[in-house]
């Protein structure tokens, strides 16, 4: 590339960058070149820094997550007035780490537009300061650095003690506690009422994100033609997804199920129709009849063995016709999709090997999933939801 180029290049991206509402999207033209341009990005710094420089940064790359871990353990983020400073001195008082690894943690992070110092002093950037006030993002936050960072950093020696194991406590977490082969993510949260309060909100913020939210799942169903119908949202943490489809079908009757106790899951979701009901999947389903049982983002948390053994497990109360309805995302062929779709949802296919053994699936693997599960399931469809990354897959009860 010409010099001018890289010169007339960085002159544009410095005007746009100085006026960020230049970058909104309105058109649809507009939409399609910004994701074309988050989908650059990675090139271009490859192509700038050279293959050499770009396989040492990614070598390097979980080096960057460690401050954020950190910023999440010791409270850091509300500790920082809001508009003000905290000097390094106070800040160590109150989380009782010394002040030269404070220091160093958050100069590192600062790296990473958390914070910035003033006067030598720490005080919050508009990214650092979301950690105060979205609790939903600082739960998100937590439950990468404490269960998913942990249990990565785990899973080689993982793999090479139970390699292809299908067992939810044979995993890079169980391994991270110390407690190998013993404990299963789930079986620890659910000890710890706040983990457990945390990790539905760190759900629902998962759910809040670019094609993510839930709004697909509520328009992307036919859930008016149920009427007074019933639905059992199976695994559903704190029934937000439960939520979002009650207050758009109100004649609906949705139930939410979960593991954990009902008084640790429960929501008040004004103007909604839910019943909270603690539910081990694997058992036998005690609420019969209903129209549909939707599970949404729980298949991916299972491999093969323990996924047929939650269809099967259903079966008791399914009427003919019922449906099952999976809300999850589907493994695309390798350059099928957008770079970044195809990296998150690569990446989300490594967060449940590492932490549980489970795995995201393909069309044609949902499809033999069910046909595995039991003869009497026919497989309906498994289509995109609108404008989202999810996808609905659909099975009936024939028996
Ligand atoms: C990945 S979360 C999905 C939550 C929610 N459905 C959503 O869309 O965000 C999986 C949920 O399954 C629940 N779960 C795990 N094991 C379970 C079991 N054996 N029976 C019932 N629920 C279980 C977890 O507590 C968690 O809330």
């Amino acid at each position: 590339m010409a010099a001018n180029s890289l010169v007339s290049l960085a002159a544009a991206v410095r005007e746009a960058l100085a006026k960020p509402q230049s970058l909104a999207a309105s058109s649809e033209e507009e939409k399609k070149a910004r994701l074309d341009l988050i989908d650059l990005l990675p090139e271009l710094n490859a192509a700038l820094v050279g293959d050499v420089e770009f396989l040492r940064e990614l070598a390097w790359s979980a080096v960057h997550v460690l401050p954020v871990a950190a910023v999440n353990r010791w409270g850091v983020a509300k500790l920082v007035p809001a508009d003000g400073e905290i000097s390094y001195e106070e800040l160590a008082k109150a989380t009782g780490v010394s002040e030269s690894i404070l220091r160093r943690t958050l100069r590192h992070a600062m790296t990473s537009r958390l914070f910035y110092e003033k006067d030598g002093k720490v005080a919050h950037t508009p990214t650092s300061k979301l950690l105060v006030e979205n609790e939903y993002l600082a739960a998100f936050v937590d439950l990468h650095t404490e269960v998913a960072f942990k249990s990565l950093a785990h899973t080689m020696d993982a793999l090479k003690q139970w390699p292809d194991s299908t067992n939810p406590r044979e995993t890079g977490y169980s391994i991270a506690l110390g407690k190998p082969g013993e404990l299963a993510v789930y079986e620890d949260l659910a000890k710890d009422p706040v983990r457990t309060v945390n990790f539905g909100r760190a759900m629902q913020f998962f759910s809040s994100g670019e094609g993510y939210e839930v709004t697909s799942l509520v328009e992307g169903y036919p859930w008016g033609k149920l009427g007074k119908g019933t639905v059992v949202d199976v695994g559903g943490a704190n029934g937000f997804a439960s939520a979002a489809i009650s207050k758009a079908f109100p004649d609906l009757k949705l139930i939410v199920q979960d593991i954990r106790m009902v008084e640790d899951i429960k929501v008040d979701y004004p103007g909604t129709n839910i019943e909270w009901m603690q539910h081990d999947y694997f058992t036998p389903q005690p609420v019969h009849e209903a129209d549909v049982y939707f599970y949404r983002f729980v298949f991916h948390n299972q491999y093969d063995d323990k996924a047929t053994e939650t269809l099967r497990a259903a079966i008791p109360a399914l009427k003919k016709g019922a449906r099952i309805l999976i809300n999850d995302e589907i493994l695309p062929e390798p350059g099928k999709i957008r770079w970044r779709n195809e990296r998150a949802v690569r990446g989300l296919d490594a967060i449940m090997l590492a932490c549980m053994s489970g795995h995201e699936r393909g069309v044609s693997e949902w499809e033999q999933l069910f046909k595995k599960a039991d003869s009497r399931y026919k497989f309906l469809s498994a289509a995109p939801a609108p404008n989202s990354k999810m996808w609905l897959i659909e099975a009936e009860w024939t028996g």
